[in-house]
């Protein structure tokens, strides 16, 4: 028999959950949420929206396919910890460089197997989500590695957890916005648009270059007149981690610009323009994380299923005026998927249209940033305003 490794995973309700450890050896402490997706561990585990979390995958079997370079959807792993029922020793696949465990281990990322993920999914769903510390008996035992946590060690931890600052109410971009701006380079010249890099995935960069954008990605703290200066044709603003709620100056920043230049949003980014332009986001019970979710588009009929990471919501009724019309809603709990202002080429949605993990049915609205941006002439009315049902005069 193989003997394994003792983990344990304790949240701050006082559930402790024992399993084996993965991954670099160490202790870790995040919030836990959960991701029903079936492939895209690398993908989800290099997205930088996920800073501060420790992510479940509700697939029960992880890392058959190893790790390349090509899925990065940034410079490293930004997870604070994974977990899986079984994650896999082997791998094969021809595009693979390593497998999924050396891949944390080179960076440090904690994880524990052999949990009861079920189980955990359950509580986050009804309880909604923790934080959670992940603890490899050989980090605090070397000496005995494959011994039982005592109880009291158990409480040690919980307790680790409860202590551990809520992501609520915090900055979380600093940690992974860009330190200096950069140009994406791209063989079609076309139109420069500014992507404000709140922890942008680099397939967001890849779609927007897909469709004759020149990508100019700037740090999170750009102000109106450094993005001005770059004549730019559009204004893009990213994904990224935490709560939207205190990122003021990127507020003052989407507020200062709406209007002057056409605007897509993403996630992070769409709660930015929900808050700039003076409305209420709420923290979500358990969120949207996976690539399977149904959201309704409302201005064609469509359904799109979708891939998403996002545990708060823009609460579409607290924006003052009307300012704001719904485009997309989710079909499994009615919350806002989309918007667009009812006056300007401004628009966002609250999920991943670039997919990476996902389906993706929602490519066109790449498409449709560039046709904004073809369409604006410096004024109002452009196509989306056009197409609102109840948008404001002009
Ligand atoms: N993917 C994202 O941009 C996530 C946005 C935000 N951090 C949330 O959890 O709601």
């Amino acid at each position: 028999m193989i003997r394994k490794e003792r983990a344990i995973l304790a949240l701050e309700d006082g559930t402790v959950y024992r399993g084996y450890a993965f991954g670099h050896r160490g202790e870790t402490v995040g919030e836990v949420v959960f991701n029903t997706s079936m492939t895209g561990y690398q993908e989800i585990m290099t997205d930088p929206s996920y800073n501060g979390q420790i992510v479940t995958i509700t697939y029960p079997h992880v890392g058959n396919y190893g790790v390349a370079i090509y899925d990065m959807e940034s410079n490293k792993p930004y997870v604070r910890g994974f977990i899986s029922r079984e994650f896999s020793g082997e791998y094969s696949n021809h595009r693979a460089q390593q497998s999924l465990e050396a891949f944390m281990q080179q960076y440090g990322v904690v994880s524990i197997q052999g949990i009861d993920t079920r189980a955990l999914v359950r509580r986050l769903r009804t309880g909604g989500v923790v934080k959670g510390v992940i603890a490899h008996r050989s980090y605090t035992h070397p000496e005995d590695a494959y011994g039982e946590f005592t109880p009291a060690e158990e409480q040690v931890y919980v307790q680790r957890a409860r202590d551990h600052q809520d992501i609520d109410g915090h900055d979380m971009t600093r940690e992974v916005t860009t330190a200096l701006p950069y140009a994406f380079p791209t063989l079609r010249h076309g139109k420069r648009v500014v992507l404000m890099d709140f922890g942008i995935k680099h397939t967001i960069i890849e779609r927007l270059a897909e469709v004759g954008i020149e990508p100019i990605v700037v740090p999170a703290h750009t102000t109106p007149a450094q993005i001005m200066a770059l004549q730019p044709h559009g204004l893009f603003l990213s994904n990224g981690p935490g709560d939207p709620a205190p990122l003021e100056y990127a507020h003052k920043t989407a507020w200062e610009l709406m209007g002057l230049l056409p605007t897509f949003g993403i996630c992070l980014g769409h709660q930015i323009l929900g808050l700039a332009a003076g409305g209420q986001t709420f923290k979500m019970k358990f969120g949207h994380r996976g690539g399977n979710q149904p959201v309704k588009n409302l201005l064609t009929g469509n359904v799109e299923i979708t891939s998403q990471n996002h545990g708060y919501a823009v609460d579409l009724d607290s924006i003052p005026n009307g300012a704001f019309v719904a485009t997309h809603i989710n079909l499994n709990d009615g919350t806002l998927e989309g918007m667009a202002h009812a006056r300007y080429p401004v628009f966002s949605v609250q999920y991943h249209p670039e997919a990476s993990p996902g389906p993706h049915d929602s490519r066109y609205l790449f498409d449709r940033f560039i046709e904004e941006i073809d369409a604006f002439d410096g004024g109002t009315g452009t196509p989306i305003a056009k197409a609102l049902p109840g948008r404001l005069g002009v």
